[in-house]
């Protein structure tokens, strides 16, 4: 098997992007709950984030999310987050809280609505050529209840002619990302609801649109890693939203729920040539992002927990000897093959990965630094009145 000093130098430069409305309160239908220290303002959103970055060197960048994070300034903002340490990446749209998206948007029977969420991401777009973001990412709740209730094909037609008008309007540094959702809010259809969907839709784009993969939004059994496997054999794999679930969307902490689908789903990013150094414009063709909601744990260590699961599974699909592997199965030796997998996955890295940080001038354990700095205590004392972010 790899030993971790063969993979260390591949571990250097992993960035995963940050959600700035993992900071702010979140919840269910039922209750978002409050918490003290909670970010209310979105410079606290990116202070936090920051904050995830100083203690792990693994979230160089946050995401922003329209109009949740809207400001006046996004020049400032971005000279903001820049003095923060960290940058500002995607931008995610929003047409899933305004009444006259009830029964569309981009998909929408009315031309005028249909302009209206066009225009939408056309501000997007404006805020991208400020902050200096290069993805345009589109989660669309758009579907719907009853069957007979939507024109299934009218709306793709739709669709793509909305999708086309937005990505003409992209800069050519830029991208749109879609994302894909097998079902909420909708119950009985969703206009994306799978990667095919998603593929076809981005593939009549142009090169600069691709499929964003959330790993919440699968029907229960699904093979995730194949999916990854096919969307980078197509050049189509975008970016990921990482989190975990027990039974549908619960936007859980990436790696808590399976862990082993996490080690999967890595190793075939890696092996599918997904995973490495940033390119020379800083960004990687498939951007790690996390899409996560911590609803009753504090959030930041959350976020630190969160980003320590994904580079602890990178290391250990990193450490499977690819060539042993395959010399296997080409030999059919299914148990070896399977023996070698399992081997990198049971193979505890906690005591490298500490060590690798400690080399490189971060805290060995970073939940543990986290907790005897203070910070949170901190937050909690100076982030007193005022309103505490939240999904409106
Ligand atoms: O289920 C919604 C999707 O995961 C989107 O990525 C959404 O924008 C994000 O979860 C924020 O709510
Ligand atoms: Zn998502
Ligand atoms: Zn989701």
């Amino acid at each position: 098997m790899t030993d971790f000093a063969q993979v260390a130098a591949q571990l250097e430069g992993q960035a995963i992007e940050l959600p700035s409305w993992a900071f702010g309160n979140s919840g269910t239908r039922f209750k978002v709950f409050g918490s003290p220290g909670t970010a209310r303002t979105v410079e606290e959103k990116i202070a936090d984030a920051a904050t995830v970055h100083r203690f792990t060197g693994l979230a160089p960048s946050v995401a922003l999310h329209i109009p949740w994070d809207l400001v006046d300034d996004y020049v400032a903002l971005r000279r903001y987050a820049e003095d923060q340490g960290v940058r500002l990446g995607t931008i995610n749209s929003n047409t899933f809280q305004d009444d006259d998206y009830k029964l569309g948007a981009l998909t929408h029977t009315d031309a005028k609505i249909r302009q209206k969420a066009i225009d939408h991401h056309f501000e997007c777009i404006d805020v991208m050529d400020a902050t200096g973001s290069r993805d345009l990412k589109i989660w669309l709740a758009e579907g719907s209840n009853y069957p007979g209730q939507a024109d299934l094909r009218g709306r793709q037609d739709r669709l793509h002619e909305s999708l086309s008008t937005i990505y003409d309007r992209l800069g050519e540094d830029q991208r749109l990302v879609l994302e894909y959702k097998f079902f909420e809010p909708a119950f009985y259809h969703t206009d994306v609801p799978d990667w095919g969907t998603s593929y076809v839709q981005v593939a009549a784009l142009g090169d600069r649109a691709v499929v964003c993969l959330d790993t919440g939004h699968h029907a229960p059994g699904t093979n995730i890693e194949f999916i990854v496997m096919q969307l980078l054999r197509l050049g189509k794999l975008g970016s990921f939203d990482f989190n975990s679930r027990f039974y549908a969307d619960d936007d859980l902490i990436v790696g808590a729920a399976d862990p082993f689908q996490l080690f999967r789903i890595l190793f075939e990013v890696i092996r599918g040539g997904g995973y490495g150094p940033a390119n020379p414009d800083g960004h990687s063709d498939v951007a790690f992002m996390l899409d996560q909601c911590h609803n009753i744990e504090a959030k930041i260590p959350g976020q630190i927990r969160s980003v320590l699961n994904v580079q602890e599974m990178t290391a250990r699909a990193l450490l499977v000897d690819r060539d042993a592997l395959t010399a296997a199965q080409e030999a059919g030796d299914v148990l070896a093959a399977n023996e070698l997998f399992m081997d990198a996955f049971s193979t505890d890295v906690r005591a490298d990965l500490a060590a690798w940080r400690e080399e490189r001038g971060l805290p060995a354990n970073p939940m543990r630094a986290y907790a005897e700095s203070g910070h949170q205590q901190q937050i909690e004392a100076d982030r007193i009145g005022g309103t505490q972010a939240g999904w409106n």
